[in-house]
């Protein structure tokens, strides 16, 4: 896919739904109770890849013409041995969150994935929930699928994570909902909290005091109706285009503004960027804003620690908008980025090289020095997702046209991206 340079972005846009809260909503309304139904769900790649695993454990999911989503619960143990393997796709969050579940099921599943998904480490899941009790074998001690998982009776654990993940943490709070006592899990570094705040609303016995979570049984969950809130990891193609072009305005409407996403407006604060969150309110324990962008001349800033849990998805964006900023932007303490979709790190300093940034990798992170005119060429987008629209928005300021290959990738998370992006280019 080709895209030109332009003068700037404005407009009004309604993005698509977010992608954790999405996996989350059908998770849990599977696993509840009566029926539930999902408002702005998003229909993308990831997401339906956890449909598909959920309707094959016999889950009746039916997707609307408008698009929302309607589950009949089966209730916390109602789920059944599926016919065939459990394939996730190219989604993380689909597979160590099904762990989680599937620990606590009194049948045998096998789950596969794709081949991004075959080099993605699941020690992490697989770990804690053994030491639940549950009965996982798979390639290298079952770090890699394909994965065979045998739930059981499972007790409670306490738990301090080692690295902050909401994959890990989500999964062992699923799994904790089939233990027989309670689980203890502490967070050094907070990661995203919406497992917690959905399974509040689903009527779980689930405390959260400070960076400690408590969870017991309860003996179901109950269906409830869903509104799922822009993705604010999509959006950030939108916040960054804008802050980066020189006349850009745009509002996007209804974001995810949960404060444990939030790190890119934390990020575009501190570099002295031009927005405002209009319309704030709260909607299914999630808050929720509309955010107005304007261009404004940037710095440069330091991002480590407590933040990157914040915006880990949200790297590549902030490394382009980097190559913009005045001064010396150092990313670090972000080695989470080797292991997803590609090696995020290595994705971006190589592509940021070849369009002329002045770029050094670091062992966690990297090393960028703007401003800098970007120029066109060709990016290869390692078939991941956010590498690809990322690089779609440095074309956006780049001398001349830039050629992205697989850029069809984008539909893991975003596939209307393209078609709102020319709507609001300049
Ligand atoms: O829980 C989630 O929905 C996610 C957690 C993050 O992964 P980690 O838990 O591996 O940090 C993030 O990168 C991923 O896109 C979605
Ligand atoms: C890392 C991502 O997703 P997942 O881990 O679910 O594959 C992502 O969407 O950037």
């Amino acid at each position: 896919m080709i895209f030109n340079p332009i003068s700037h972005i404005k407009g009004e846009i309604n993005l698509v739904g977010d992608k954790s809260i999405s996996h989350r909503a059908i998770m849990l309304s599977s696993i509840s109770n009566g029926n539930s139904y999902i408002e702005n769900f998003l229909m993308a790649k990831d997401c339906l890849s956890t449909i598909d695993c959920f309707r094959k454990m016999g889950v009746d999911i039916n997707i609307n013409k408008d698009k929302s989503v309607s589950v009949k619960g089966v209730g916390l143990r109602g789920l059944k041995r599926p016919h065939g393997q459990l394939d996730v796709g190219n989604s993380g969050t689909t597979i160590r969150l099904l762990m989680g579940i599937l620990a606590g099921q009194n049948f045998e599943a096998n789950l596969i994935g794709d081949s991004s998904i075959a080099q993605r480490p699941m020690k992490r899941v697989t770990d804690p929930l053994r030491k639940m009790g549950a009965k996982i074998i798979g390639k290298d001690d079952a770090n890699f699928v394909p994965i065979t998982i045998h739930g059981g009776q499972l007790k409670g654990i306490d738990y301090i994570m080692p690295i902050a993940s909401a994959q890990v943490k989500s999964s062992i709070i699923l799994a904790s909902l089939y233990a027989s006592s309670q689980t203890r899990i502490v967070e050094k570094v907070k990661s995203r909290n919406h497992t917690e705040i959905m399974l509040k609303e689903f009527g779980a016995n689930i405390n959260v005091i400070d960076n400690e979570i408590y969870i017991n049984q309860v003996e179901k969950l109950y269906g409830q109706n869903i509104y799922v809130p822009a993705d604010i990891s999509s959006a950030s193609f939108f916040i960054c285009a804008a802050s980066m072009l020189k006349g850009s305005e745009i509002l996007i409407k209804n974001v995810g503004l949960n404060p444990t996403r939030t790190g890119i407006l934390e990020v575009l604060s501190q570099m002295g960027g031009n927005f405002e969150v209009l319309n704030k309110k709260v909607v299914c324990g999630e808050i929720i804003g509309d955010l107005l962008v304007r261009y404004s001349k940037l710095k440069a800033i330091q991002i480590g620690k407590e933040l990157i849990p914040k915006l880990i998805d949200e790297i590549p964006i902030i490394a382009v908008l980097a190559t913009q900023c005045e001064g010396t932007t150092v990313i670090k303490d972000a080695s989470e980025l080797k292991v997803k979709e590609s090696n995020r790190i290595k994705s971006v300093v190589l592509n940021l090289k070849a369009m002329g940034a002045d770029i050094e990798e670091l062992e966690d992170g990297m090393i960028i020095n703007g401003p800098c005119k970007l120029k066109g060429t060709k990016i290869d987008s390692f078939n991941d997702h956010r590498i690809a629209m990322a690089f779609s928005i440095a074309a956006l300021v780049a001398d001349k046209d830039t050629c992205i290959d697989n850029f069809d990738c984008i539909d893991i998370s975003f596939p209307e991206f393209t078609d709102i992006l020319r709507k609001v280019s300049y």
